[in-house]
């Protein structure tokens, strides 16, 4: 099956799938496989297969925000995509984690506009515990900073005249904010396979974000390089498991 938006065929795909927000960013991944081939660039949609450590994997971008990360995500789903992992770049919340530090997210505040279409008020985003520990084993085992907590998923990246509560998720012990996990997470649970994230911070996230924001400094580089290795890292241990438990 041809997947109208991703503009892959289904049968090429890998059950297991790493996920980011920038095209350039799935290529730099894709550098890290053998074998790597280059499937579709269809809109924000990169797409590369290739093998790590002797696992089948893919490798996507999801491009900016919920609903068109949503689409990429349920077409992955349909293509056979079973388990997911998103490594993404995020604004920090608290001192312990500046930029250049890494955080996997174990949930996320629903501060989107997407998942209220898709499911109720009050239903969690939550990411797979496995998925979620082998990414926190997988990097804090490298050097840097390392948290695993709750993030917040939000669609305004440029502030308007309302005013983003930043200042609450934070005392309510947020750790960062990004845009697409929530996304992420509601669509893995409500399609039944297991998704996780992983973020490297590039700063921090408040009302003054805008004048500040620096994602290509060498410290965020360098996080982005750990979290990659992470995810990979995390899915060969994930695959390695499935296939010792299979019947
Ligand atoms: O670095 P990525 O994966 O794109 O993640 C973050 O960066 C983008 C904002 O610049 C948003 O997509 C946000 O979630
Ligand atoms: O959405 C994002 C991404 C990176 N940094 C932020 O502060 N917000």
């Amino acid at each position: 099956m041809l997947l109208p938006i991703l503009q892959i065929h289904s049968e090429d795909m890998p059950p297991y799938a790493i996920v980011c927000g920038d095209p350039k960013r799935a290529g730099h991944i894709a550098e890290r496989l053998e074998d790597a081939r280059e499937l579709a660039f269809s809109r924000e949609y990169r797409t590369f297969t290739g093998t790590y450590k002797g696992l089948k994997l893919a490798v996507v971008s999801h491009g900016v925000g919920s609903p068109g990360a949503a689409v990429c995500f349920e077409e992955l789903v349909r293509a056979g995509v079973k388990t997911l992992i998103r490594v993404g770049t995020a604004g920090s919340y608290s001192a312990e984690h500046p930029a250049g530090s890494l955080v996997v997210s174990t949930a996320a505040v629903r501060a989107d506009g997407l998942t209220r279409q898709l499911v109720p008020e009050g239903f969690p985003a939550v990411g797979d515990s496995e998925v979620i520990t082998a990414l926190y084993d997988a990097a804090s085992v490298m050097d840097g900073v390392t948290a695993k907590g709750i993030t917040v998923t939000l669609d305004a990246f440029f502030t308007g005249v309302e005013e983003i509560p930043h200042k609450k998720y934070k005392q309510a012990g947020a750790l960062a904010v990004e845009m697409e996990i929530a996304a992420l997470y509601v669509v893995s649970t409500l399609r039944g396979v297991r998704a996780g994230a992983i973020v490297a911070i590039d700063g921090y996230a408040d009302a003054d974000l805008a004048e500040v924001y620096d994602p290509h400094t060498d410290a965020v580089g360098a996080a982005v390089e750990r979290e990659i290795a992470a995810a990979l890292e995390a899915m060969v241990n994930l695959a390695a498991k499935d296939e010792s438990v299979a019947p």
